[in-house]
């Protein structure tokens, strides 16, 4: 296993001591012993998460570069929460142009074209980032590498072919990041490997999961193969996960692909989101201050999903059929650039609804806190389409989810959720995704999760993983350990 393997490093892991790095980094790579360069993939799931890897290592003192194009750059800071500190200050961006790309509004139809929900408008996003920043990414690594002892990247499996050069750096090493789940990633590998027969006493306790079919389109399944190709020039994996809740599957990933180190290093998102002070506190927090403990479920589908005008009206009127509280973030999926306003659909809601919900519900049209809203100590229940995200922050608040999976990982995601940690119930069904889920469903399942006992026992539970991860995290707990061994690993 990874974390026994390393002695401990010495330094505080704890997020104040940013303080330090912070003067540490404006040193840029002057002189510096060992430098971070992350390099994201440009869709906001997955720049959320290795920025926030970016401040855990930060916290060792560490410089960090962050590399990526303009816009997705201003991106990953504009919707970033829970920092005390301005990122610009304590890393250092990189801020690499490329040529302008073609940036579409999402198709809430693509399935009838694509078979798939996958959000295919972005391909022309993931396209020219993967080529063009190839360039400047190899000649930053080199300028680094000619003053630091030892350049360390950390890449997103989707970006591994923009750092293909650093393995002509005698003193460079990089570092796969998986934005999914543990579970998820055993399955891959799996099933790449033919799904060989696996020891009895853990096979027996290995869920069924639904094929990728449907999950993504050909381009993307393209894409992704383009890129995985360049995972052989990788010296590690690393997870957004912890063993406090995902033990057994990184130890069958480890005995799976035993030619690679593999960290579970999550979740990167703060234990405790930092309350933003009161002149730029979302309105929807103020609501959620005036509800009871655990009385409002929290719906949202994150970034990549756009419904069908049909959906959202079946939606909302279970909503509004469960009189259950709720705060519902409506918004389509991102474009390939989030700050181009052209083409914008507006979602529309059933008329005289936000009136007739008013004090039962809310209705959030611009960017939500979600870390913050399922921290509150109001919220009871997520309804989510399970992106990584998602399922990491709701675990990590003792949050229940009713999962709708939509594309790509979610799926799988939701098995882990219902099946193996038992704190989430099934809205919609994978095998039912091209349906519309009608307002009586939405609306039992809403209640099923917040005014029943099973809803009671799942919140429980949730609680209890909350629980593990932030001992987890605890000074000698199993991330701690993790994190610091691969900090010692890393300055070795
Ligand atoms: O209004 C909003 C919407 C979303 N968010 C944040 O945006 C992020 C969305 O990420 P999710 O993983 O949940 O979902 P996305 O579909 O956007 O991401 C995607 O990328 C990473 C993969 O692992 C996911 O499965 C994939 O779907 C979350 O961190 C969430 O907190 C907000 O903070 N406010
Ligand atoms: C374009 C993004 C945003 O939704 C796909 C995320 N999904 C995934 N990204 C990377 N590796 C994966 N392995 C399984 N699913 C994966």
């Amino acid at each position: 296993m990874a974390s026994s393997s390393c002695q401990t490093s010495p330094t505080a892991t704890n997020y104040n001591s940013t303080t330090k790095a912070h003067h540490q980094a404006q040193k840029a790579h002057h002189q510096h012993d060992v430098v971070v360069v992350v390099v994201p993939f440009p869709a906001q799931g997955h720049l959320n998460q290795l920025l926030h890897l970016s401040r855990i290592i930060l916290s060792y003192n560490i410089p960090v570069h962050f590399v990526g194009t303009p816009i997705h750059n201003r991106q990953a800071l504009t919707r970033l929460h829970g920092w005390e500190w301005d990122p610009r200050s304590v890393l250092n961006f990189h801020d690499f142009k490329v040529p302008p790309f073609p940036s579409p509004p999402p198709d809430p139809n693509a399935l009838r074209q694509t078979h798939s929900n996958f959000p295919s408008h972005l391909l022309p996003s993931f396209q020219t980032a993967a080529m063009h920043l190839r360039e400047p990414v190899r000649s930053l690594l080199s300028s680094i590498s000619s003053v630091a002892r030892r350049v360390v990247v950390i890449h997103d499996s989707l970006m591994a072919s923009v750092v293909q050069d650093a393995v002509h750096l005698s003193n460079c090493e990089s570092y796969t990041f998986h934005s999914v789940s543990a579970f998820t990633m055993f399955f891959y590998f799996w099933n790449v490997m033919g799904t060989p027969m696996l020891q009895s006493s853990i096979a027996s306790h290995i869920p069924q999961v639904p094929s990728l079919e449907g999950c993504f389109t050909t381009q993307f399944v393209d894409f992704i193969s383009s890129q995985y190709e360049f995972h052989k020039f990788s010296s590690g994996t690393i997870y957004n996960t912890t063993r406090a809740i995902e033990g057994p599957y990184m130890d069958l990933i480890e005995r799976m692909v035993s030619y690679k180190t593999h960290w579970a290093l999550g979740p990167f998102n703060p234990l405790i989101p930092s309350s933003t002070s009161n002149n730029n506190k979302h309105p929807c927090m103020d609501w959620l201050d005036e509800q009871e403990d655990n009385s409002v479920l929290y719906v949202s589908f994150g970034t990549t999903t756009a419904f069908k005008e049909e959906q959202i009206m079946e939606l909302a009127i279970g909503l509004e059929g469960s009189k259950q509280k709720f705060l519902w973030v409506l918004r389509d999926a991102d474009k390939g650039d989030v700050f181009k306003e052209d083409g914008k659909r507006e979602v529309k809601v059933p008329k005289g609804f936000e009136e007739r919900v008013k004090g039962m519900g809310m209705v959030v049209r611009d960017w939500a806190p979600q870390l913050e809203i399922l921290g509150h100590r109001a919220t009871g229940g997520f309804m989510s389409h399970c992106g990584w995200n998602s399922c990491m922050e709701s675990i990590t608040m003792g949050v229940p989810i009713a999962t709708w999976p939509m594309h790509s990982d979610q799926p799988r995601n939701r098995v882990l959720v219902t099946e193996v940690l038992r704190i989430g119930l099934v809205v919609k069904d994978w095998s039912h995704r091209d349906e519309v889920v009608a307002a009586s469903a939405v609306e039992d399942a809403v209640r099923r999760l917040m005014a029943t006992e099973e809803g009671e026992a799942m919140r429980e539970r949730a609680m209890k993983l909350m629980n593990a991860i932030h001992k987890s995290k605890d000074e000698g707990g199993v991330s701690r350990v993790e994190i610091d061994s691969f900090i010692a690993h890393i300055t070795r």
